[in-house]
């Protein structure tokens, strides 16, 4: 992409322009533009999702990886772990909540008290749980007539092998461990998302004072006149280059990758490494793609003796999570359970494929690897490079907890009801026993739950890796804001789609100086539980 494109249409100038109509994207646009005078623009890089039957339909979210409507960004290569990951970053209205399993988990107490441990001041659990009532999005447990048999023999076998309970809702309480089905963002009378566009964007898309530029990259920020950084030079759908200009504040929405990319192709990162690509640097910010975080999992595949009944919301809509060392606060160790055999890493591997078959994949739900997003040239269209050093933490505590999650998985399998349906481990096999070979199958296996983050961390002023301040605000920039999962100085236990709603709900207020939804005292305590107090 070059900066003279196939013509130049004039500057557009609004109050907030959003980049990115993502997942965070969509609750900013709602919220800003409910005051009238307020002039929101929304660049996004993909189509609308409107009507669009592959995107709305929850179960399609498989065959959405690795399209059109996905940026797949591989890895660079991981020697611990598997080189052949394909980081799925949504390409759509609605971003990752348009093609992910919809999975909604508020976050743990614990995992907020960590973040301002970090220095993200203000986003403690009694400030930030409250704006659950605030999210648009229809979340419920998986509907009974889309619980698998299967699933539901998964949950009884876990309960009676791990001695932990069935969780009917997820999001009811904190939890330390227990097995349950999920609950997810749909509607199950249709099966449709309740996707951050389908819940926050879709019922207010005819607001005359939203703009919505799709199919429209934004591939760097310019400073105006004044020395502010209020222009977004980006590129239509037909080619032609354009400016948006913010009159009062830029949003970056653009997701763990995007944001801190396209502050790199701007010049704001690490100065030594944007001089080396020749662009020039605008302002010397070293934490910028820093602090990569995921959460990594392996599989272990069972075949089963035929086709499964064809209940399902998504195809793995039942989970176990389990407190290893219960001097944590929470679970240590989560599954999510598949009525499909997901062997794309293990056929690679060269294990067999079975026709039918079951899976579960451990995960590592507070990993310890930190990783690196950088870019390899000054060109927009060419993809960063992707390095999360996946199980490179010096204790080993992402592979020993991989390793233990094998283990339980096979005693999970070995149980009533479950057991009856599978005929054979198909991957590994039950030959590899050892700690050191179910290291090195788990490693080599992996994949990501993908939940890229923290890569634009919030911190403390005093904070030279910070990217952000706890008010959101880009360190050293007057009118920018960062609002996507990449201002987490860390991960939460669980997946955080829910956690990036609450975030931009909160951001919103904040922009706005609206007041939350309020901590009283009973609700500091219901959020907090027994044991934070
Ligand atoms: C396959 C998959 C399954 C997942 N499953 C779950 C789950 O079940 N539960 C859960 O909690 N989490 C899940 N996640 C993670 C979760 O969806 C994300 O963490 C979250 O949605 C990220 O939100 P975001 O606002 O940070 O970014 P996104 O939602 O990715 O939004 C970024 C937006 O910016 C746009 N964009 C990017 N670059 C530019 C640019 N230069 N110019 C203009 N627009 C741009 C993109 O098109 C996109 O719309 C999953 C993710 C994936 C990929």
């Amino acid at each position: 992409m070059s900066e003279s494109g196939r013509g130049e249409k004039d500057e557009d100038a609004y109050d907030y322009v959003i980049v990115g109509g993502g997942t965070a994207g969509c609750v900013l646009a709602s919220r800003l533009s409910e005051d009238p005078e307020c002039r929101v623009c929304v660049v996004e890089g993909g189509p609308s999702d409107v009507g669009d039957e592959n995107v709305l339909k929850l179960r399609n979210w498989i065959n959405l990886l690795d399209t059109g409507y996905d940026y797949g960004y591989p890895t660079v290569e991981q020697p611990r772990g598997n080189s052949h990951i394909l980081h799925s970053r949504a390409r759509v209205l609605g971003g990752c909540s348009s093609h992910n399993t919809l999975i909604s988990f508020l976050p743990f107490p614990q995992d907020l008290q960590e973040w301002v441990r970090a220095g993200a001041e203000g986003w403690d659990a009694g400030t930030l749980l409250p704006y659950r009532q605030r999210l648009r999005n229809t979340i419920r447990p998986v509907a009974e007539k889309d619980r698998n048999p299967v699933a539901h023999d998964f949950v009884g076998a876990a309960v009676d092998a791990l001695d932990v309970p069935v969780v009917d809702d997820f999001n009811a309480q904190p939890f330390t461990e227990g097995a349950g089905f999920f609950s997810l963002a749909y509607d199950p009378a249709t099966g449709y998302r309740s996707s951050a566009s389908v819940a926050y964007l879709h019922p207010v898309m005819d607001r005359p004072n939203l703009t919505l530029k799709l199919e429209t990259r934004a591939y760097r920020l310019l400073r105006d006149g004044a020395g502010r950084l209020t222009r977004v030079r980006v590129r239509y759908a037909d080619g032609s280059a354009g400016t948006v200009r913010a009159e009062r504040e830029l949003l970056l929405c653009a997701g763990s990758v995007d944001t801190p990319r396209l502050l790199m192709l701007s010049g704001i990162g690490p100065a030594e490494d944007l001089r080396e690509l020749g662009i020039d640097v605008l302002a010397d910010l070293p934490g910028v793609g820093e602090n990569l975080l995921d959460h990594p999992e392996s599989v272990i595949v069972w075949e089963t003796a035929g086709p499964l009944p064809p209940n399902s919301a998504m195809d793995s809509d039942a989970g176990l999570f389990v407190r290893r060392d219960s001097r944590e606060p929470g679970p240590d160790l989560m599954f999510h359970f598949y009525q499909v055999p997901f062997t794309v890493n293990t056929e690679r591997l060269g294990l067999p494929s079975p026709p039918y078959g079951v899976c579960m994949t451990p995960n590592v739900p507070k990993s310890r690897s930190r990783g690196r997003i950088w870019l390899r040239s000054a060109d927009p269209d060419e993809k960063p490079a992707l390095d999360f050093r996946y199980f490179t933490d010096p204790e080993g505590y992402d592979e020993r907890t991989i390793v233990d999650g094998l283990r339980i998985a096979r005693e999970v399998a070995a149980t009533g009801p479950l057991r009856d349906w599978l005929l054979r481990e198909s991957a590994p096999g039950l030959d590899v026993t050892s700690d050191e070979a179910l290291s090195e199958y788990g490693r080599r296996a992996a994949h990501t739950v993908y939940h890229p983050a923290g890569t634009c961390r919030m911190g403390r002023a005093a904070d030279d890796g910070a990217v952000v301040d706890p008010l959101l605000r880009l360190r050293g920039e007057e009118g920018v804001r960062v609002v996507d999962a990449s201002v987490f100085p860390s991960l939460p236990t669980v997946n955080p789609m829910v956690t990036v709603l609450l975030v931009a709900e909160r951001a919103a207020d904040l922009i706005t100086g609206r007041a939350g939804p309020g901590t009283t005292a009973t609700s500091a305590r219901d959020v907090l539980g027994e044991e934070q107090r």
